[in-house]
């Protein structure tokens, strides 16, 4: 079967989108659940691969799942079946996607053991789970290693998990939420210091404490976790997607387009707006919604010593990892330089091969390193057959097809669809010309 996405570029997109639930947080809170024989009712959950995976495997496991709409779905996690968790289907299933691993956290905290088979997401690097496993360890638990089938086995010690001061290696987003989660159910106090501190984050601790959990320092890298004994059900709405927000603010000026973000959580997107206004984009913030006009143009900002600017990711609230991609490739028509840095994973970044066959003036220095000499509009990208490495290089690919001369073919947009909701159908809405072979 042909999986792919057909473009033809250079239409000027118009109109409004809603972006969709977020995915990051999605796969957290619907992880929490196991936490509660009580029943929890999520709203804005998104329609995409990853996460409609996960609620298979939480059904897989005894969960029972009552999906009142496309976005609401109710759960109740009161007849789990743990010895499902050994068999080689949730092995399979699960290591089709990264948010997966954030089902030990719960398991460990509520039934004394779990397992985290190899997990999937993109494959952008390194991507270790010490931070996880140490920080189960450092609460009581003890883990053995499976080689062989290349996964942990888990277990909590007689009595239950314990509460305890720990300093993480490094903020890892999972890391966090998985420890923050065993936590919310130990005994005793346990403090996370360099904790992750996303929104994604602070959704899943305010959602904890609606459950009767009591965390403190939510949004902070030092949390404090008073363990109790038990969790009750709760309702919770996931914030829309940043990441969504910020691909789409790299459309609309890629494509010189006007579109405008609805109910964008404009205070929840942190550093964001200002590292796509270092680009030259403008943006109206109008209520909730970001308005973005259309652009003929737009100038990469210097340093304040005029030198070249670098935008890299950092750990919240610095820039994300995950919207690299989309400033690459929307600096590829700005007027002006950028050192594009992509601190935490290794492998993101080479796919600046297929934009420098559409045209893009790129120079890689190093997996981490890439330099964009934008064209300035002095002529498009040209169309292309391309293959989507992983989630965001393939919706910049998507991106630059939609802005460039000719047809473009894009390929393994599997990886686009575990992140992005009916993308060609709403994209399609705002005038694009893609459709699904
Ligand atoms: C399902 C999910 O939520 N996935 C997100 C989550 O993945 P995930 O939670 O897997 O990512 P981590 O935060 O654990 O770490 C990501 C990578 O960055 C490295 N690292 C991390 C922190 C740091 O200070 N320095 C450093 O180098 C880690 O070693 C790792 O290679 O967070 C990543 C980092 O925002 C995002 O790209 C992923 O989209
Ligand atoms: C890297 C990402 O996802 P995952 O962690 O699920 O692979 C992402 O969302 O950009």
């Amino acid at each position: 079967m042909i999986n792919a996405f057909e473009v033809r570029g250079g239409n000027r997109l118009k109109g409004e989108i809603i972006p969709q639930g977020a995915k990051n947080e999605a796969l957290q809170i619907i992880s929490a659940v196991l936490l509660t024989p009580g029943k929890v009712t999520i709203s804005n959950i998104p329609d995409i691969v990853d996460v409609n995976l996960l609620i298979e495997l939480l059904a897989d496991v005894g969960v029972k799942v009552n999906r009142v709409s496309r976005a609401v779905c109710e759960f109740q996690a009161d007849a789990v079946n743990i010895d499902y968790l050994e068999s080689p289907e949730f092995k399979k299933k699960s290591g089709r996607l990264r948010g997966s691993v954030m089902m030990a956290g719960p398991l460990l905290a509520r039934f004394g053991k779990a397992y985290i088979p190899k997990p999937g997401g993109d494959k952008i690097g390194r991507r270790r789970l010490d931070t996880h496993v140490i920080g189960f360890e450092r609460l009581g638990a003890s883990f053995v290693y499976d080689t062989g089938d290349n996964y942990f086995r888990l277990e909590s010690p007689k009595g239950g998990l314990k509460g305890t001061y720990m300093l993480l290696d490094e903020p890892s987003v999972t890391g966090t939420a998985n420890i923050v989660m065993a936590a919310v159910l130990a005994n005793g106090t346990t403090t996370i210091y360099n904790a992750a501190c996303e929104p994604y984050l602070q959704q899943l601790c305010k959602m904890l404490n609606s459950m009767g959990a009591k965390i403190k320092g939510v949004g902070s890298n030092l949390l404090e976790i008073e363990g109790v004994s038990s969790l009750t059900g709760c309702e919770h709405a996931m914030l829309p997607d940043m990441i969504e927000i910020g691909s789409f603010i790299g459309l609309a000026a890629m494509t010189q387009s006007e579109i405008t973000i609805k109910n964008a959580s404009i205070k929840n997107l942190g550093i964001i707006p200002e590292k796509f206004g270092l680009l030259g984009i403008k943006m109206e913030y109008r209520g909730d919604d970001i308005h973005i006009p259309a652009q003929d143009s737009y100038e990469i900002q210097n340093f304040l010593d005029g030198s070249i600017l670098t935008i890299s990711d950092h750990p919240w609230p610095g820039f994300t990892p995950d919207l690299l991609s989309i400033v690459l490739v929307v600096a590829t028509q700005a007027r002006g330089s950028v050192l594009i840095h992509q601190k935490m994973f290794e492998s993101r970044l080479f796919f600046v091969d297929k934009l420098i066959d559409m045209g893009a003036q790129i120079i890689l220095c190093d997996p981490h390193r890439a330099t964009v000499i934008g064209l300035g509009r002095h002529h498009p990208l040209r169309g292309i057959t391309m293959s989507s490495p992983d989630i965001r290089a393939g919706v910049s690919l998507l991106i630059a097809a939609l802005s460039a001369e000719g047809k473009s073919t894009i390929h393994n947009i599997d990886q686009i669809d575990r992140g992005y909701q009916y993308i060609d159908e709403r994209l399609r809405n705002l005038g694009a010309d893609i459709k699904r072979v």
